[in-house]
């Protein structure tokens, strides 16, 4: 049987409220309903159990009841009419049911599908499939759902979610105590934005998509809220090198940060902006430093910083600065932090130079923002309004208070101006390693040295730092140096 989905995941993602919103008269203006909606997506459902779920006979399905329980209903009757030992376990009293869900129900009570409200024995199921809450989920799992969910992690069976992990948020990305963890997740319509970043990203597990046919329909009527944007189109935005450049004309990039006892932080940021091409490298650290950062990287221009003046100078002749990489935030932090808030050009801010500039409240006249999750809390301060645990809000927020380009760390690192948000695609758990984010920064500011515009350049970092550390782990992700990512990189950007 054909596969009726795709692990080529499309370049612009919703809200699940969107999808909710349009996903009516988008069925509508394709000449057909959600009834037929909810058989296909049974059927692309059942296509995967055909053609990568292949062994799986004894199949267990958990229904709620809503349609994300329709889908369900669906998906038993195809498999149980193949011969494969099913079983429905509904979470809620069948009368409930309504609509299209209740009309599936009855198409596979009819077709003699076991169905049980009952829990019955996980343990010798090969799949479970999740069609507890799709899009209509809200607030917090109910605690005895949280328990089947966490015995379903103890069973070594496949776990398969039908459209959302039942318990994420497809619009937010938060998720709920005790979601449910797959290791599929087939989405429908639409690329759901809350499943692509943040924890949500690692209940989904591999995410496959098909649109049910409708998707040309329901791109006419709603506006993508974020993008997905693929190697191809990150990657043409790259300024090319010409043959007569030469270094003075392919960005000189100033790395300030190191102080003591820090010095590794500096000299990776300081190396990732020459592996990323920058024609010029300087380093403003502390003066105990000066012979470690250059030890073996002669490349580079390292000064030891007694006084702001000297950083002056550097600042004067540098197209982008980056600041924060081991800078520490003591005295001599804050004097060469304060003095680079002078700096009229480009700045990538990172690590202590964050949190510094949570503290002062002083303003870069153009910058990019690297935090995770912890300091763009802090950047956000108290009383903000804005919802923590919504990694879209405090991106988007953060872009606005701080009139800047925001990286927000973490898996499906989010990169935000003021109008747009993108997510960015690459990335493995390899990225938790020490000097991974000192290494993110000195690529972002030497793309933006070579020209690149700082969303297009943060972009495109986030993605090589992500796809090297990919490469890189293959070998196993524990053990990982940031160092590691060097030769990838340079590969990378060809
Ligand atoms: N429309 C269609 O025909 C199509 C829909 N499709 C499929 O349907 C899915 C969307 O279906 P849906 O809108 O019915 O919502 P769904 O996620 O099943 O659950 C809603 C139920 O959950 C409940 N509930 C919510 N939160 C709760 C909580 N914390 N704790 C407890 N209960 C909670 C809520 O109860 P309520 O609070 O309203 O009483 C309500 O009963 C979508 O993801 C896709 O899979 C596709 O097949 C295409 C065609
Ligand atoms: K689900």
């Amino acid at each position: 049987m054909e596969a009726k989905y795709t692990a080529n995941l499309p370049q612009v993602a919703y809200s699940a409220q969107q999808v909710q919103q349009y996903e009516e008269q988008a069925a509508k203006n394709s000449g057909t309903s959600l009834s037929n909606l909810m058989l296909r997506a049974g059927e692309s459902l059942f296509s995967l159990f055909e053609n990568d779920l292949v062994s799986a006979q004894h199949i267990l399905l958990l229904a709620g009841k809503g349609n994300n329980a329709g889908d369900a209903y669906v998906l038993a009757r195809l498999l149980y009419q193949t011969g494969r030992a099913v079983t429905v376990y509904s979470l809620c009293d069948t009368t409930l049911l309504t609509g299209d869900a209740l009309q599936a129900y009855q198409a596979a009570y009819q077709a003699k599908v076991d169905i049980v409200t009952k829990r019955p024995c996980l343990d010798s199921y090969h799949v479970i499939v999740d069609g507890v809450f799709g899009t209509g989920f809200r607030g917090e799992l109910p605690e005895q759902i949280q328990k089947l969910f966490s015995e379903c992690e103890k069973v070594p069976a496949n776990k398969l979610s039908i459209d959302i992990p039942s318990g994420v948020n497809g619009t937010t990305s938060v998720v709920a105590k005790g979601a449910f963890k797959a290791d599929i997740t087939m989405t429908f319509i639409a690329l759901k934005q809350g499943l692509l970043t943040g924890k949500a990203k690692a209940h989904c597990g591999q995410l496959v998509y098909t649109s049910l046919g409708v998707a040309d329909a329901f791109e006419q009527l709603a506006q993508p809220s974020a993008t997905y944007m693929d190697h191809e189109s990150l990657f043409s935005r790259l300024p090319s090198r010409s043959v007569d450049c030469y270094k003075n004309i392919c960005g000189h990039v100033l790395v300030v940060g190191g102080n003591k006892g820090m010095a590794g932080a500096i000299r990776l940021a300081a190396e990732a902006a020459l592996r990323a091409g920058a024609g010029l490298v300087s380093v403003a650290t502390h003066p105990d430093n000066v012979a470690c950062v250059l030890q073996g990287r002669y490349e580079l221009m390292v000064h030891g910083i007694e006084d702001v003046q000297q950083l002056s100078v550097l600042m004067s002749k540098a197209d982008v600065m980056v600041i924060g990489p081991g800078l520490g935030q003591d005295e001599w932090a804050q004097a060469l932090f304060s003095q680079s808030t002078q700096f009229a050009k480009q700045v990538v801010c990172d690590a202590d130079g964050l949190n510094l500039l949570a503290q002062t409240k002083k303003r870069y006249c153009c910058a990019v923002l690297t935090p995770h999750m912890g300091e763009a809390k802090r950047l956000l301060g108290v009383k903000s309004g804005v919802d923590e645990a919504n990694r879209f809000e405090l991106a988007a927020h953060l872009a606005k208070a701080y009139d800047a380009n925001i990286v927000l760390k973490g898996p499906g690192t989010l990169i935000a101006d003021e109008s747009r948000i993108n997510i960015n695609r690459s990335g493995c758990a390899a990225m938790a390693s020490a000097g991974m984010g000192d290494i993110l920064s000195g690529i972002i500011g030497a793309l933006i040295a070579q020209g690149m515009k700082p969303f297009a350049a943060a972009n495109l970092a986030v993605y090589i730092h992500g796809l090297a550390a990919q490469i890189a782990a293959k070998e196993g992700e524990k053990g990982l140096l940031a160092s590691d990512l060097f030769m990838h990189i340079r590969r990378l950007l060809g």
